[in-house]
Order: structure tokens, then sequence, then C-alpha cells
């Protein structure tokens, strides 16, 4: 018998299927789908067997034999081996990708290296030494190469090229890291702080290591990676050797969910709109074919509950439903709903959850212990084999776009996966994208509306409120007269304000106000942004990081400042003019500990506080009866962003958040601090008129040529060289000219919006197509005659046929 493999290299030049002989001893249990270990350029390396055969190209005694075979249960069924395949060709990707990207992580993580010695110790160089003392393997090198200094690194490398190490990948399937190190305060609360204060200036990072843990409960005990936004790892092994914090192996629970108690609800009666929209999605169910349903109902129109009893439907016929939702909203609020509906038929997967419990509720899925999955966009991958209905969502989110390769969209795999069940694929949305609402425009999706808020709750009034003539007007601060009233008529009321603080598009950099000087990043051409917990700057890109200058670097003044506006500074601002009030604020630093999102979102909802104030991640979600008002600090911070889709993502924000306000008995109100309060995409915010912001987009969207329009394709070429990169792209832009058709339009070379990161240079060149038969062939062939530029220059390209990020 002879396997087709897909080995786990990643390069193009071997993204092929090569052919191995099977042994007898897995001749009865090997099948496709499973993963194997296979000798490839003389090193073992992990592969998946995508078929089995009689016959090869090669003589049958010139192929090397499977050395193992890892699963014994395939983790990829026949449906999913196939997807894959169609996947790769539509995004260009390298099989092995996909078929990775289909797994839990604990699955395809990378091989462990060691090294293993292959001469006598005594020769090696002195600094090499005393690693193989004990031992003539070195466990973990790659480990090892992140604790060693410059020296011992290079004696290795050396080592390595004379022959005297060799590296060895050791692959493990299981996540072994059950058991975990942990860390703690060995102090109390008080003296850590006083601790901190101390150190603030010497040691910054272990200062702000117990700042943070000051802050805490002091029982709490947290991981490496937990802490290592404040500190480095050396910075809490110092902690621990003055005694300031302990260290301790903790075996970390599996099951999140473990040991809670979810009130059971049954089905509530739908309806008249939401009982339209279902019988409509029960047919379908029912002609077993597929169809793509985008289902636009307003904010608090009572699209869960149609999704609840949609999957019900789907559960009685035996069959399995996977429901997509944004990782943001992937809330405990939204979580409990599926729980409290099906128990413990669901598993949940979030990027929130350990590599073991991935791994974990992934295979629930495959034992089929499960019938209902609610994740983020990898769950699209669930390997179930009966799926009866998929549900997205907030379809609009740009989150369903994997920017890594594969660079694949969930909703495209999941209306391929619905074809092979022929089942149907829900899209939902209160502001769908505009290329989903215009497919259902024209009939390509079978468009659902639901118009009316549950409860004839009314849309909450939105008010615009010209931030320029608060300026004329004297008011400097961040908030308008309107919004402290408003705010404190609430409190007054015992009623609750959701604020939130549009920050993307909005960094907060430090600026010198005697000279301007902005500080920025050495490898990246893009402001440092200002780390309040760790007093430092940080480039968001590479992760670099430097002190904060308490003199301007150019002119030496000591009017260095920090500009712009972040969660904390609004805080501060808000108790300065609003005496006592309670606040809870939700962005990444307070939500960073597992479960602390749950916990601060509960105590919320319990009327812990009069103001829920945060970033993007309250924006969706949140059904709590006692919101009454929603304040939006700067809407329009990213309405500038280079990007295309800047005015759609704006209105899709506006109209989240402000559907968090009135969605019970209460009457809602909006308020919404602008500086361009004659744009359409915010004015259309104030009409709750979606259809009027489309066909004004839409407008814009044909004039610019863009997507749904147009079709996109993006080319990003970097390399250190500058004029290498010019010289590369420029190149390929005449290789596509004279490939594609007459009516494709190549715009570049030109400079990405972004010009460096990471010291690379980054030039790029966009396809922009109606009809393009031939696209990805052509892209194919682009990669193949590049090939030796790539390997041999370090040039990096990357394709994407569907690109969401413009930066
Ligand atoms: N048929 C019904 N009868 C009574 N209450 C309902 C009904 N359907 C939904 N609800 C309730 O109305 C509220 C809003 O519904 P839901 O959260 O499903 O809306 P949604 O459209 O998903 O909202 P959003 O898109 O804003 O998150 C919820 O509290 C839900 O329990
Ligand atoms: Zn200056
Ligand atoms: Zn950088």
């Amino acid at each position: 018998m002879i396997a087709n493999v897909i080995v786990d290299v990643p390069s193009q030049a071997v993204d092929r299927i090569f052919d191995y002989s099977v042994p007898d001893e897995f001749a009865e249990t090997i099948t496709r789908g499973c993963r194997v270990h296979v000798p490839f350029a003389n090193r073992p390396v992990q592969g998946f067997v995508i078929g089995l055969t009689d016959q090869s190209d090669i003589p049958v005694s010139k192929l090397k034999p499977i050395q193992e075979q890892i699963d014994l249960i395939p983790p990829l069924t026949e449906e999913l081996l196939q997807l894959a395949e169609k996947i790769k060709t539509e995004t260009l990707s390298l099989h092995v990708a996909v078929l990775k990207a289909m797994l839990p992580q604990a699955m395809r993580a990378k091989y462990q290296k060691n090294l293993h010695l292959q001469t006598a110790p005594e020769t090696l160089e002195a600094v090499l030494q005393p690693f193989f003392k004990e031992s003539s393997v070195m466990a973990n090198w790659d480990e090892w190469r992140k604790e060693a200094d410059e020296e011992e690194k290079k004696a290795a490398a050396r080592a390595i090229r004379k022959g005297q190490l060799s590296v060895e990948p050791v692959v493990s399937t299981k996540d072994a890291a059950k058991k975990r190190l942990v860390f703690g305060l060995a102090v109390k609360n008080e003296k850590a702080r006083e601790e901190a204060e101390t150190l603030k200036i010497k040691a910054p990072k272990q200062a702000a290591v117990l700042f943070y843990l000051a802050d805490q409960d002091k029982d709490s005990l947290y991981t490496v990676q937990e802490l290592e936004t404040y500190g480095s790892k050396a910075a809490l092994e110092t902690l621990v050797k003055k005694d300031l914090l302990h260290k301790q192996q903790a075996v970390v629970k599996r099951d999140p969910y473990e040991g809670r108690e979810f009130t059971a609800t049954g089905n509530l009666d739908l309806l008249p709109e939401q009982d339209v929209v279902l019988k409509e999605i029960i047919d379908c169910m029912e002609s077993e074919q597929q169809r793509t349903f985008l289902l636009r109902g307003v904010t608090g129109s009572g699209k869960t509950e149609i999704y609840l009893q949609a999957i019900e439907r789907t559960l009685e016929e035996k069959k399995e439903a996977i429901v997509l939702v944004p990782e943001i909203s992937l809330t405990p609020q939204m979580v409990n709903r599926f729980k409290a509906r099906f128990g413990s038929r669901v598993a949940v997967m979030h990027s929130a959850l350990s590599k073991g419990e991935k791994y974990d509720e992934w295979k629930k899925i495959r034992d089929g212990e499960v019938d209902v999955v609610v994740g983020a966009r990898s769950a699209i991958f669930a390997p179930f084999n009966n799926l009866g209905i998929i549900i997205i969502d907030e379809e609009h989110e740009a989150s369903y776009k994997q920017e890594e390769a594969p660079r694949y969209h969930a909703r495209s795999v999941a209306i391929m996966r619905a074809e092979s069940y022929a089942c149907p694929v829900i899209l939902g949305s209160a502001t769908p994208s505009l290329e989903s609402y215009a497919r259902a425009s024209k009939g390509v999706y079978r468009l659902l509306t639901m118009e009316n808020r549950v409860n004839d709750a009314a849309m909450p009034a939105v008010t615009l409120v010209d931030m320029r003539d608060e300026l004329r007007q004297g008011n400097r601060s961040m908030f308008s007269d309107d919004l402290l009233e408003r705010i404190e008529a609430r409190r007054l009321k015992g009623e609750q304000t959701v604020l939130l603080l549009n920050r993307r598009g909005y960094s907060t950099f430090i600026m010198c106000r005697d000279c301007g000087y902005v500080p920025q990043c050495p490898h990246c051409d893009i402001s440092l942004t200002y780390h309040r917990t760790s007093q430092a700057l940080q480039c968001h890109y590479c992760g670099y990081s430097e002190t904060l200058p308490v003199r301007c670097p150019e002119c030496d003044s000591d009017q260095i400042r920090f500009f712009g506006t972040g969660t904390q500074k609004v805080e501060e601002e808000l108790r300065k003019q609003l005496q006592d009030i309670r606040i809870i604020r939700m962005d990444v630093d307070t939500t960073r500990k597992k479960g602390s999102h749950e916990k601060l979102l509960t105590e919320f909802g319990n009327g812990g506080a009069d103001i829920l104030l945060g970033t993007q991640m309250i924006a969706k979600g949140l059904d709590f009866p006692n919101i009454t008002l929603v304040g939006v600090l700067a809407a329009d911070s990213m309405l500038h962003l280079p990007d295309f889709r800047a005015s759609e993502r704006t209105f899709q924000l506006l109209t989240q958040v402000a559907g968090r306000a009135g969605r019970h008995k209460k009457t809602g109100e909006v308020l919404v601090q602008t500086y361009s309060p004659n744009h359409y995409s915010i004015t259309e915010v104030k009409q709750h008129d979606y259809l009027s912001f489309y066909e004004k987009e839409m407008q814009i969207r044909k004039m610019g040529g863009y997507p749904p329009f147009y079709y996109i394709a993006m080319i990003q070429i970097s390399h250190p060289e500058l004029q290498k990169v010019v010289e590369v792209t420029e190149k390929m832009s005449s290789f596509l000219r004279s490939s594609l058709s007459e009516t494709t339009k190549i715009f570049g070379p030109v400079a990405s919006p972004i010009p460096r990161i990471k010291d690379r240079y980054r030039y790029q060149c966009m396809i922009k197509y109606k009809v393009e038969p031939k696209l990805t062939e052509v892209l194919h062939d682009l990669m193949s005659s590049f090939q030796s530029d790539i390997a041999r220059n370090d040039v990096q390209i990357i394709i994407d046929t569907n690109p969401y990020m413009m930066m």
C-alpha cells in the first residue's frame, strides 16, 4: 500500500504530494486524514495522509516507509480533507497550512527540537560545555535560545555548522502542560505597593508587576503569560529571589465551565416577525437544499432567539450546529444563553481557553459528545459529520477573516461546508457588510428582515454633539456638558450608562509641545504608544519598548507630554468631573486576567457601577435592562484611516453600541460626540437607517471601484532594503499586467500605508477585477516565478485574495 502524504514543511517548493510506502504494521489501521511521521530530507517530519493507493510514479522499492502513525482515529474527516483542497486553491495557501488550521492548536504545535551532542564534550567551545555536563542531549532548544545570551547562541550555531551538535525534532501530540508555573504575592498588598514605589525608577518592570498584583486579590495566582505584559520572566524571577513573590507548579483546570450552574430556559413564544423568519429557515432545512440567508434584524430584535430555536430543530433531526460569534462578543452572557438552552450538548471554543482546554472541547466534538459548538472564527472547522445548520452572528465583523496564512474568511468556508451537507447558513447582523447585503439584494442570499425590537421597545433617540461647538464655547474637556448632565441624571435615577471610547485609529502617543517631536519606533514607521502601567513607550507592531523620556530627545524641552486619550485617562477625568461616580472600566488592561471579563460584566449587571466605560469590546452583545444611556466619545476617530471600509466600520460600531440602550422596558438614549456631525456614517446612525447608509456607501464604493462592485486582491512585498522592494514589486506588477485580462486594473507598485514594519520596507500592488477566471492560476505562476527571489533574497510576499486589513 502507498500513502499520499502532505509534509509539514512550510515551503512553496514542497507544497505537493509525496508518496511513501505503508509498512505492514500500519496497513490495517491507516486511513485518510491520519497524521504520520515520515522521513523527509533525512529528518523525521509530521505529515498528513490524504490518500491511499496501490500505484505511484516512483518504483515501490524506492519509496521510503512511513515511520509512525500518530493518530488511530483520523482527526480530519473526509469532508474536511476535501474542504482543505478548496480553501487552499481559493486562498493560495500551502496545503499543509490549511490542514493544520483545521486542527486544535495543541495538535499543530511546532516541534520541540533537541540538540544532540555528536562529539566529545571537551571539544565544544567553553561556553557550551556546561550545558552538556549531565547529558548528551539538550532538551527544547528553542526555549534554551530564549534564555541564552548572544555569545552562547553564536557558539551553538557554530557547533551545529561544524557537526558537533545536531538538531533533532521531537514530536509530541499531546498538550502536556497540565501543570503550570504560577506566581503570586508573598507579601501583603500594601507592602507590595511600597516596594513598587521604591523600585519604580531603577526596575520599572518589577515595579509594574508589583503595582498590578497589589491591586488584585492577594491569593490569586498568575502564569508567566498573564504577567508578561507587565514584566519579563526575568523580572518575575528576581522578585521571587527578593521574597516578594512566590512561585509554584499548579494544576490548571481543564473545563472552564465545569461546576457552573446554568438556569435552564425554554423557547420563548415568537413574535410575528420572528415567526416568519424561523419558518423560512425551517422550510429550507426540510427541503435539504443549501441556502444562505442574510438576517438583517435591528439591535434587540431577537435574532439570538431565532438561532436557538433553529438549532433546536436541527438537534431534533439528529444533526449538528455551528454558531460563530466574534471573539470579542464571546461574552459569558452570550455563552450562557446557549448553555442554558442546550446544557452539556454545547462545546465552547475561544482564544481565552488554554491549549489543553481547546483540545478537550474539540475532542468532545469529534467523539460526538456534543452537537452544538459556539465559537470564534476557527470553530468553523469543528469536525462534525452531520451538520444541519451554520450560524454566523454579527456577520459583518472583520475578525471572521484570518489575517495570517491560510487567509480564509469564515463566511466562505461556512458556505462551502453547508454545500456538502445541503444545510442552511444564517448570516445575522443589524448592520450587514456591504458585500453580503449586495448579494442579498441580487438574490444570491435570501434576505430576511426584522425591523422591530422585542416588546415594542423603541429604538433609542440619538443626539449628535458637535465637539467643535463645545470648543468654541470654551469647553476643552473630553466631555460635552450635555453628556455629563445626562450621566448625572441617570445616576440619580439609579440607571446605568455605557460609555464607548472609540480608540481604533486613535493612538495614545507622546509629543513635545515645543518642537512637535513624536517618538517613533526605530524599526517601524509608526509612533510609539504610551503604556501607563509599565510607564513605557511601546510599538504595537514589533513589541519594541523604551522607557518614557523625561526630556525631549530633540530639543531637550521638558514639555514632552502624553497626547490622545486612553480609557484610564477618561476614567480619571470622569472622576474629577462627577464626584463619587462608580465606574467599571473594561479594556485590554482590565480584562487580561482569565475570567475578569465575566466578573466585570456581572458586577455591572448587578448594579455595581453607574458607568461601564470601555473600548470596542463593550459595543456588542450586552443585554442589560438598566442601561438607558449610551455615550460615544470620538465617534469619528477611525473615519480617517486609509481603508475603504472606514465609513462602514464607523457606522457598524456606532449602531452596535447605540443598540445597548433601552432594550427592555425603559427608554434608551444615545449621545454621540463627534467632529464630523455631517458625515453620513454618523448621521445615518441618528436615523437608525441602515438602508440609507447602504445606498450612500454603495455610491462611494462604485465611484472608487471598490467591493462589492469590484473584487480586490492584494500583494504585499517586504524586504529590508527599499530598493529591492521597489524593484521586485515593479517586476511583479508588470508580470500581472501582461498576464491578466485587459479589464482588470493593477495599482502599484505603491508604498503600503505603514511603509516599514520590523525593519522591513513594505510595498504593495492591488488588483481590481470584475471577472478574472485566470486569477488564481496567474497568482500561482507569480509565486513560482519569484520562488528563487523569495528563497534566496529574503523577499517576503503575502497574497491576499480578499483583503480586510488595508494597512
Ligand atoms: N419572542 C420573544 N419574547 C420575549 N422576549 C424575547 C423574544 N425574543 C427575544 N426576546 C428577548 O429580547 C432581548 C433581545 O433579544 P436578542 O438579544 O436575541 O436580540 P438580538 O437581535 O440578538 O440583539 P443584538 O443584535 O442587539 O445583540 C433578549 O433579552 C431576549 O431574551
Ligand atoms: Zn522637543
Ligand atoms: Zn516597531
